[in-house]
């Protein structure tokens, strides 16, 4: 089955990177967040990174508009559902509010439509029971910023079908973008590995081995990582790096994966990072 509208719910920062390359491949493109005001902080964030494109000498502005022309905002779950082929959701990282969005999108969508979930730690098999298409269930785990990472975690669920895994292995290399499979192990690849390190990066501040800029620079220096754990967590978000380490330590039932108390301390004063104004960094 061959993917012409592309869905996206949920227009955060990751919701807003997928539709803005989604449109660049040339999808008609459904937009959606909860409030008008966040679906269009979502658009704005495209036209800023477009404009920046256009500065570049990489797009016109005829293409711009073009591409801007191709998204259409809603805040009404059946304007996304209606004629899509599939439907990428990108909600915060918990499990109840994701379970009710797939829910909702296996009443309102066309039978054929594939619902995908670009969490980035949470069980595709336990999504997918949520809905009456398991089959039709997938995780699509794309990277931040989405415009400039090339990967795609592709995560089949229990039920996931082999024609639903070939269409969004192929959709992603349509985006530009380098899928790899993984299987639907908690946090899968990417964030297994990936968040262990911020949180011991967290530890090492908590425990004053090293300020926040030392241990950055340790491993911006030292590894040549191109941000340093810490920076990396504001930008991630820490409510984010929070769902995940929690999912690890339940999923996996392990207390080396047992998330930083200062992470905890720091979600619940809302310092959430650069989306927030204030992490481990303070932004303007
Ligand atoms: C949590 C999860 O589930 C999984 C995850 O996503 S984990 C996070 C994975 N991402 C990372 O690890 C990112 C690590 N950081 C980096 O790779 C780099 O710092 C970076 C690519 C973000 C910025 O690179 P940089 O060289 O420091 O900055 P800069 O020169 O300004 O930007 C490089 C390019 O990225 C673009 N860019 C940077 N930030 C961007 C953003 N937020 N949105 C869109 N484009 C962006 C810039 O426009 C620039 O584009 P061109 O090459 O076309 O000019
Ligand atoms: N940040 C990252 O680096 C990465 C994140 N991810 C995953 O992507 C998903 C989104 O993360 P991210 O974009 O960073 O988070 P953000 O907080 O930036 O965005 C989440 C958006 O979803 C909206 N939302 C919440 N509930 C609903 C709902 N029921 N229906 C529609 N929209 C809703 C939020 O609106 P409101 O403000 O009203 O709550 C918000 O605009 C998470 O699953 C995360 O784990 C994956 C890869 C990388």
């Amino acid at each position: 089955m061959g993917i012409k509208r592309v869905s996206v719910i949920g227009a955060g920062q990751m919701g807003s990177g997928i539709a803005q390359v989604a449109a660049q491949s040339g999808f008609p493109v459904v937009l959606l967040d909860t409030k008008e005001e966040f679906v269009q902080k979502g658009f704005n964030t495209i036209a800023k990174n477009l404009d920046r494109s256009v500065s570049k000498g990489r797009i016109t502005e005829e293409e711009k508009a073009e591409i801007l022309n191709r998204i259409t905002t809603t805040t009404d779950m059946e304007d996304a559902a209606r004629d899509a082929d599939i439907v990428i959701e990108a909600v915060i990282e918990n499990m109840g509010v994701k379970t009710e969005v797939f829910r909702q999108l296996d009443e309102l969508c066309p039978g054929h439509a594939i619902l995908a979930s670009n969490t980035s730690s949470l069980p595709i098999t336990e999504i997918a029971a949520a809905t009456k298409r398991p089959e039709q269930v997938i995780g699509m785990h794309f990277m931040n910023p989405v415009p400039v990472m090339k990967l795609v975690e592709v995560i089949r669920g229990l039920a996931t079908s082999d024609e639903v895994f070939q269409t969004v292995m192929q959709l992603a290399g349509e985006m530009g973008k380098h899928p790899v499979e993984v299987n639907d192990f908690p946090g899968f690849v990417s964030n297994r590995v990936l968040m262990p390190m911020i949180n011991e990066a967290i530890y090492a501040v908590y425990e004053g081995v090293a300020t926040p800029e030392a241990i950055d620079e340790v491993m911006k220096l030292g590894m040549n990582h191109p941000m340093g754990p810490l920076t990396l967590a504001d930008f991630i978000g820490l409510d984010t790096c929070l769902y995940i380490m929690e999912t690890l330590y339940e999923g996996f039932g392990d207390s080396k994966y047992r998330p930083c108390p200062l992470l905890r301390k720091y979600v619940k004063a809302g310092w959430l990072g650069r989306k927030s104004g204030r992490g481990f960094y303070v932004y303007e």
